[in-house]
């Protein structure tokens, strides 16, 4: 058993038994370093040369960041939302979450304390996402759309004049949060980040701020003209560098519907003419499309083989690759750097006081 003796001049608190938590005891400015040299000390191993890592990006803002968060219910007769603990796991009341927006705590707190009789079989999370001017879409996430508890529940979210649309999502089994399935129950379903269009089942980056400042160094790192935007969603990369640089053509690629239609929504809706929208996988995708930079987003998984055989087969100028994954991305930087280059390594700060770690990765030609 390790005891420990001498705290650290870096610890700032206990260790949070919240999993969500799991680095907030270390000080905001020993994260920074922490992820900085964990990433060049794991890149320099895997691939077996020396990488010049730059210092990790941050909009130094440690709290209340997150634009999503998911909240369960506990099992109680009242409704309690709570999140999860590590060793042990157990789900616990929370009234005030330090990563999330205010208004989120704000309505949270009130939620705990209404004493609205429930069904914890069948709510079982709450997810709140909101944009950067602090609207919020709700959502209930339920195994049927009648539940105990339903119209209280959205009568009390519907007194923050903030929530502008509470949705409905059937929870079809215990291995995923959200299903298909949202029905719009008060409000509107979307949500507007700029000219994006989010509901409760896309994905965008949890740290609006530091991912407008990712985009930044995306943008200025590009020096093509024809870009493919893979692993696309609902286009938050590829409207961004638009934006910045109408002369560009972009191709967007996702394999999720919603997304795609909620891209085209956006595209339409300002006009991006040179913007092609796709929906297909990636891997798929990408063989029949010519660019001079390729920007990569996947999910965690990584890059599927087929994608890496026709990246290292095209010959891009330029691949900019954003990863939520040091292990995966490891992996696909040891494939890639037979052809490609690693130019520049940009740590990012996208999710203070925990240790998941986002890279973003600039290669070029050799
Ligand atoms: C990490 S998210 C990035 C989304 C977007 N770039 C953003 O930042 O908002 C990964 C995206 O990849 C999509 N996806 C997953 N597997 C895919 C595949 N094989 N081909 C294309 N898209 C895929 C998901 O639907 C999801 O939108």
């Amino acid at each position: 058993m390790i005891k420990r003796t001498i705290d650290s001049p870096d610890r700032v608190s206990e260790k949070s038994n919240l999993g969500s938590l799991d680095l907030s005891h270390l000080s905001f400015e020993r994260q920074l370093v922490w992820q900085k040299e964990l990433t060049e000390g794991t890149l320099k191993r895997a691939l077996k040369q020396d990488v010049k890592v730059l210092d990790t990006l941050t909009d130094n803002n440690p709290f209340n960041y997150r634009n999503k968060v998911v909240f369960h219910v506990l099992e109680d007769e009242f409704l309690q939302l709570g999140l999860y603990t590590t060793e042990p796991v157990k789900l616990v009341k929370v009234d005030n979450f330090i990563l999330a927006n205010k208004i989120v705590n704000e309505i949270l707190t009130k939620i705990n304390k209404a004493k609205i009789k429930v069904d914890p079989f069948k709510l079982k999370h709450v997810v709140f996402k909101n944009n950067s001017q602090n609207q919020l879409v709700v959502t209930l996430v339920s195994t049927n759309k009648n539940f105990l508890g339903k119209d209280e529940l959205i009568s009390l979210l519907e007194t923050f004049k903030q929530v502008i649309g509470i949705t409905i999502n059937i929870k079809p089994n215990d291995k995923v949060i959200l299903g298909h399935k949202s029905y719009e129950v008060s409000g509107t379903s979307e949500l507007k980040e700029d000219e994006l269009y989010i509901t409760d089942k896309s994905f965008l980056q949890v740290n609006l701020p530091v991912m407008k400042m990712t985009y930044d160094v995306i943008s200025k790192n590009i020096t093509g003209k024809k870009i493919i935007d893979a692993y696309c969603g609902v286009g938050s990369i590829g409207f961004y560098l638009y934006k910045k640089n109408p002369n560009l053509t972009i191709d967007m690629i996702d394999n999720q519907v919603d997304n795609i239609l909620l891209a085209n929504k956006t595209k339409r809706e300002n006009d991006y003419k040179s913007v092609n929208i796709i929906k297909d996988n990636s891997e798929d995708a990408v063989e029949g499309l010519s660019a001079d930079t390729l920007v990569l987003d996947p999910p965690r998984q990584g890059l599927m083989p087929k994608l890496v055989d026709t990246i290292l087969d095209k010959k891009f100028k330029e691949i900019i690759y954003l990863s939520c994954d040091l292990k995966t991305l490891t992996r696909d930087l040891r494939l890639l750097t037979s052809t490609y280059e690693i130019k520049t390594i940009q740590p990012i700060k996208m999710f203070p006081q925990t240790t998941s770690l986002e890279t973003l990765v600039v290669l070029k030609l050799k």
